[in-house]
């Protein structure tokens, strides 16, 4: 079955790579030229070639004719996308491979697919991965879910490639959730390390931001195997640990006191605000979330932040 990819950024150039591997798929960029000329993506994925199996186009229609179409686009720009191209997504398979929650809604992407195309099959590809390991073959596990089992099966075989093993799942909640909130903690941990107040600062952060993801999930219905899973627990380590994360970075610069590039995607920036508002509509208990959504809508400094977590009243683990 055909394979379109939709977002010619790091991780849909990098999917891309991977998937030609296993046969023909194509590549929608907004800016093909550079790319069809050099057969790389020299901006995002430098050193990384594209094998003769990817086609690059500029033209949607070439796209959206095939079954299952992934997509590459940041989170809080999936509807609109969607919705200016739903006449020719109906029926298809539609797989986000975005990570947050929308700031409009308290969404997040598969429920977005389901509230704009609900005649797709929605799924949702996530996990511990960086774009530049993926497109280098390193390998790599993500968990694939869709509502319907009999899509998560399709869509895991169709997917797996040589180095990226996927595990599936139904918990299409659990999945999309543990993606979204874990850069929220990597933006905390990032704060923390910047600021230098050490590894045992971060380790408690990690801690303490996993129980937020699990409080929020069980709002929201997930099953807590899935957030104790590679969407959940495995992305948050990679995350919250690694430099090559943008949203360990923007933390390290807002700990420096440091300027961040604006146009960088961080997820985890709209997400923060998102989940802070939906937690206070809901009335749960998510401290780190809400620091972190202080230091991004500079209500607090990183001083007060530290000071917000640590005075709170004792309680049980
Ligand atoms: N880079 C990585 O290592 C990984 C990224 N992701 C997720 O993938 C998603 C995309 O991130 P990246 O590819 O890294 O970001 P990126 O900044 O490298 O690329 C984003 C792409 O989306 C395109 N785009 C932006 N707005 C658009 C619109 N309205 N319509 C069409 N195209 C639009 C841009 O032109 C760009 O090509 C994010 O949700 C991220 O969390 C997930 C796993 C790994
Ligand atoms: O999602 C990712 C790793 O799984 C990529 O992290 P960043 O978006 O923080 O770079």
């Amino acid at each position: 079955m055909s394979i379109s990819v939709l977002g010619a950024g790091a991780f849909g150039t990098a999917l891309a790579i991977a998937l030609g591997g296993n046969g023909p798929v194509t590549l929608w960029a907004r800016d093909p030229a550079d790319m069809q000329t050099t057969r790389q993506n020299a901006k995002r994925l430098p050193d990384c070639p594209f094998p003769d199996t990817l086609q690059v186009t500029g033209d949607l229609t070439d796209t959206l004719t095939a079954q299952t179409i992934l997509l590459a686009l940041p989170l809080q720009q999936l509807r609109g996308f969607l919705q200016e191209h739903v006449a020719d997504l109906n029926g298809k398979a539609l797989v986000a491979c975005c990570k947050g929650i929308e700031l409009s809604s308290g969404v997040g992407p598969v429920q977005i697919i389901n509230d704009v195309v609900p005649n797709a099959q929605a799924a949702i590809l996530t996990g511990p991965s960086f774009a530049a390991d993926i497109a280098r073959g390193l390998p790599t596990a993500l968990t694939l879910a869709a509502q319907c089992e009999d899509t998560a099966k399709q869509l895991q075989q169709q997917l797996t490639t040589r180095a990226l093993r996927l595990y599936r799942t139904t918990d299409t909640i659990g999945a999309e959730l543990g993606g979204a909130l874990k850069n929220v903690v990597a933006i905390a941990c990032g704060t923390a390390m910047g600021a230098g107040m050490g590894e045992s600062a971060r380790a408690a952060l990690m801690t303490r931001g996993y129980a937020e993801m699990q409080r929020m999930a069980a709002h929201r219905g997930a099953d807590p195997d899935t957030l104790a899973g590679l969407s959940g627990f495995g992305d948050l380590t990679l995350t919250c640990t690694s430099e090559g994360s943008r949203n360990y970075r923007l933390g390290l610069s807002l700990g420096r006191g440091e300027a961040f590039d604006a146009s960088t995607t961080v997820e985890g920036a709209a997400t923060a605000l998102a989940v802070a508002r939906v937690a206070t509509d809901a009335g749960l208990d998510m401290p780190i979330t809400m620091a972190v959504a202080g230091l991004l809508d500079k209500t607090l400094d990183v001083k007060e932040a530290v000071h917000s977590l640590l005075n709170r009243p004792l309680k049980e683990e």
